[in-house]
């Protein structure tokens, strides 16, 4: 065989071998600009590959790009911020997005505004899951809890801290922080205490919980922690505002977040446990319609298209009880057609019950909904897991035989290839969210994330931050920045056509959808023009 036979039976080979990826149509069309921005980003990429992530300083071990989110060295305080200080990263944050797909609406607005939003309620309440007082033994495993109570409350104890605190006794917030025990840092430390524990810290993830298992086990309490604050009422309003604009800021135009709805009724104003489902919908819808105004009013009414809420409640529940919560999203759904994306129930599927359990209460809801000829599919969690042939792994069938839209995850899949099959030749999209698989432990860093088997396997994938208040991954930006850092394969155009798609899969009706993408399509150019124009060695 001469060299150049070699050479083109070899080039031949790579692109049988890609040939059914997505992104393969765009990268045989690019325009000018996109091939000279794919270029100046792929440069920076490789720039800093040395000089960011290869670091020869001796106090720094295992610095590669795509390590993990939160880890921390001593010149290098996390990796976050490693990522914040580098020039690929100001690219992605510059970057159309296109949709959001998959997040958990009380787990995505940033967590030190949700904390200001609270200390400004002097109805609210906080207690501590201790038996006893807050201590410098228990702090690490103390939990903080807060409600809104309109009634003083007498509970014979200053502070969480006093020795006469006794458990589950609410104390105002304000006093409870004034009076925290100096010892434990005062009102700081008090903050720092509640702040940590709404949040997963690198300590935790690398260290104490680093197993799949543990690391759920702190994962549910940051929500244990924040949900007394995310369910009143004007919190939760302010809260779905700054979402809105935190998402909207980073390129994000279209957004279809989770809401729990296990929790039947959120606090109003003046701490009555009374508003219902219903109430969290029109409030969601105000807030999409008043910022939708307010970038009108700007000229830029293209950097966002609203909202849908996909209807969540949790795998814990009886198959009964989950009757519920499908009527009541049915019910919902008729009320507010535009508002409803879909129904979910959330939780560790290693742990909660599988979908097997809800077989019959979901085939009922597929038949109501058919019945009543409504949009409303199920966009189910599913393989979210490190097993092989588990109930979590097993889930993707029961998702895919349910007849789900998307998948949520769907980590596992790439254990299945008629799965893998079914999901390309019908279209079915996965919500892929590289950083929460990460710190949750499914991978131990991106670059043995399996989102290249997915992507390789032709299957369309939307990028998605899931929990990012959670792992302090505010926006899609350091999503996407850890996928380019980790493949060389994966460049601009690949990101640009996973942004693309999380339009083309979301749930927006055809009309809309055309609008958005092309929309997106202006941005996009525009964008790709501005990386194109960049000096990769400057
Ligand atoms: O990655 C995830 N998989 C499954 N459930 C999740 C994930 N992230 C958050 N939640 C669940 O969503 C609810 C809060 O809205 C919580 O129940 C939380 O456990």
């Amino acid at each position: 065989m001469s060299l150049q036979d070699y050479y083109s039976t070899r080039s031949d080979l790579i692109s049988q071998d890609r040939a059914r990826r997505r992104d393969n149509i765009r990268l045989a069309s690019l325009t000018e600009a996109e091939k000279r921005a794919d270029k100046v980003v792929r440069d920076i990429r490789a720039a800093e590959e040395t000089s960011v992530w290869n670091s020869d300083h001796e106090s720094i071990k295992n610095i590669f790009p795509g390590m993990e989110f939160l880890t921390g060295s001593p010149i290098l305080s996390t990796s976050k911020e490693a990522i914040d200080a580098t020039r690929l990263f100001k690219v992605m944050t510059k970057m159309p997005k296109g949709a959001l797909l998959h997040a958990h609406l009380d787990a995505t607005a940033d967590k030190k505004f949700l904390w200001e939003l609270a200390l400004r309620h002097p109805i609210l309440h906080v207690r501590a899951t201790t038996p006893g007082p807050v201590s410098a033994a228990n702090i690490s495993s103390a939990l903080p809890e807060f409600m809104p109570i309109s009634e003083p409350q007498l509970s014979g104890a200053l502070s969480l801290t006093d020795a006469g605190y006794s458990a589950d006794k609410w104390i105002p917030l304000s006093q409870a922080r004034e009076a925290f025990d100096p010892a434990l840092g005062g009102p700081a430390g008090f903050d720092k205490w509640v702040l940590d524990s709404m949040v997963i810290n690198p300590a935790e993830a690398y260290g104490t919980h680093n197993t799949v298992t543990k690391i759920w086990q702190k994962f549910v309490t940051t929500f244990r922690a924040s949900t007394g604050l995310f369910l009143y009422r004007p919190i939760y309003n302010d809260y779905v505002r700054q979402f809105f604009l935190e998402s909207i800021a980073d390129g994000i135009s279209y957004m279809e977040p989770r809401i729990n709805f296990y929790t039947k009724f959120m606090f109003d104003a003046s701490g009555e446990q009374n508003v219902p489902h219903r109430e969290w919908l029109r409030d969601f819808d105000r807030i999409v319609k008043e910022i939708k105004e307010e970038l009108k009013n700007e000229g830029r009414e293209d950097e966002f298209f609203g909202a849908k809420i996909i209807y969540t409640t949790v795998r814990i529940i009886t198959p009964e009880e989950l009757q519920w919560y499908t009527e009541d999203c049915i019910a919902l759904k008729q009320e507010f057609p535009h508002l409803i994306a879909g129904f979910d129930v959330v939780g560790d599927e290693n742990v909660c019950r599988p979908l097997t359990d809800y077989i019959a209460p979901l085939l009922a809801f597929n038949a109501r909904v058919a019945e009543l000829g409504l949009d409303l599919p199920l966009l189910l969690h599913a393989g979210e897991t490190l097993t092989d042939g588990g109930k979590a792994d097993t889930n993707l069938y029961d998702a895919l035989l349910l007849g789900t839209k998307r998948i949520g995850h769907g980590f596992s899949i790439v254990k299945h290839p008629k799965l893998m099959d079914m999901c390309r030749e019908q279209g079915i999209a996965l919500e892929v969210c590289p950083i929460s698989n990460e710190i949750l432990r499914l991978t131990s860093s991106m670059p043995m994330h399996p989102l290249p088997i997915m992507l390789n396997n032709g299957i369309p994938v939307a990028l998605s931050s899931d929990d990012p208040a959670v792992f302090g991954s505010m926006g899609l930006s350091y999503d996407f920045f850890q996928v380019i850092v980790s493949s060389e394969v994966t460049g601009l155009i690949t990101l640009g056509q996973m942004a693309r798609d999380s339009l083309e899969f979301s749930t927006l009706p055809t009309s809309e959808k055309e609008e958005a993408i092309a929309s997106w399509e202006r941005r996009w150019h525009r964008f790709v023009e501005e990386v194109a124009s960049l000096d990769p060695s400057a």
